[in-house]
């Protein structure tokens, strides 16, 4: 099942020398990267490496100083945010940024309003159509997203009610109501235990296989981001100091150099792969 198509050929987000600066702090420094259509790439680092800045200059709010953003072939370096999400750059923050004191279903139908054809002149005018749109909306939302989502049992729940992984399941499930070709996720198992992350990682390859989304996460939790990706950027003091597949990226020596102000290999190590058998961990 796909709920957009994927477009042009060629990569679905191209970002080249994208530069960024915060008064004397360089958060990016040329950075370049490709994502693929149908991949789940990851972009890693330490913290104050760069990955949200990065993140909120692809989607819009953040200008960049130098470099550009393309997606689907076109320049979207200029365009505000809710543009570039109305063309299907969609995501979730590392912050819930959900409305905490509205139900599940009302924030996941903001998500789609980024989405609905009816303007509001159409709307005074053709309020046939306006109504139809409302009922599709709702049937797609109820009948896809809840359902793939499993929070079918909380739809009529508010959310600041909810446990936090539940929270973050929403999230997503507003991003995909407004039928993102990419999903950018930012941090989408920070703060959760193993079994949440275990069930978010599960909607996060399904979303690729069932609904054909492009996924772009920023993500701490190496064992999954190993696990998941197709492709991962490594961003330290905001450059890109490698990138490739999981297995490339592990062994690249100034990623371990990165990760190891310590200069303990093991603690890379367990990064990647979660504490050996027996293993204590202090
Ligand atoms: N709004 C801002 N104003 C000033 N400096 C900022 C701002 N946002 C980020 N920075 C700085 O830019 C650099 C990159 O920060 P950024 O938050 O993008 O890193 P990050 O990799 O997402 O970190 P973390 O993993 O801790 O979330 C850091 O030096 C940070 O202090």
């Amino acid at each position: 099942m796909q709920i957009a198509p994927s477009g042009a050929a060629g990569p679905l987000l191209e970002v080249d020398g994208l530069t960024l600066a915060f008064g004397g702090v360089r958060a990016l420094s040329g950075v370049g990267f490709a994502v693929q259509p149908g991949s789940i790439t990851a972009v890693i680092g330490p913290n104050g490496a760069g990955k949200t800045s990065l993140f909120n200059t692809i989607s819009g709010f953040y200008r960049p100083s130098a470099g550009s953003v393309r997606f689907c072939g076109k320049d979207i370096t200029r365009l505000p945010a809710p543009r570039r999400a109305a063309l299907g750059l969609g995501r979730s923050f590392q912050n819930i940024a959900l409305f905490r004191g509205m139900t599940v279903l009302d924030n996941i139908k903001l998500g789609r309003h980024a989405h609905l054809k009816t303007n509001v002149l159409d709307a005074l005018f053709y309020m046939g159509r306006a109504r139809r749109e409302e009922a599709e909306l709702r049937a797609d939302i109820e009948e896809r997203i809840i359902d793939f989502l499993e929070i079918d049992h909380i739809r009529h729940a508010s959310v600041a009610a909810l446990p936090y992984g539940l929270q973050k399941r929403v999230e997503m499930a507003r991003a995909l109501a407004m039928q993102p070709q990419i999903l950018m996720l930012d941090e989408p198992v920070a703060g959760m235990n193993r079994e949440e992350t275990e069930d978010m990682a599960r909607f996060i390859l399904d979303v690729r296989a069932e609904w054909g989304v492009t996924v772009l996460m920023v993500e701490h939790d190496m064992g999954m981001v190993m696990d998941l990706s197709d492709h991962v950027v490594v961003l330290n003091f905001g450059e890109v100091i490698a990138q490739g597949a999981p297995a490339q990226v592990q062994r690249d020596p100034e990623v371990v150099r990165a990760y190891l102000g310590s200069g303990d290999v093991g603690d890379l190590r367990r990064r990647f792969h979660g504490p050996a058998a027996g293993e204590k961990v202090a």
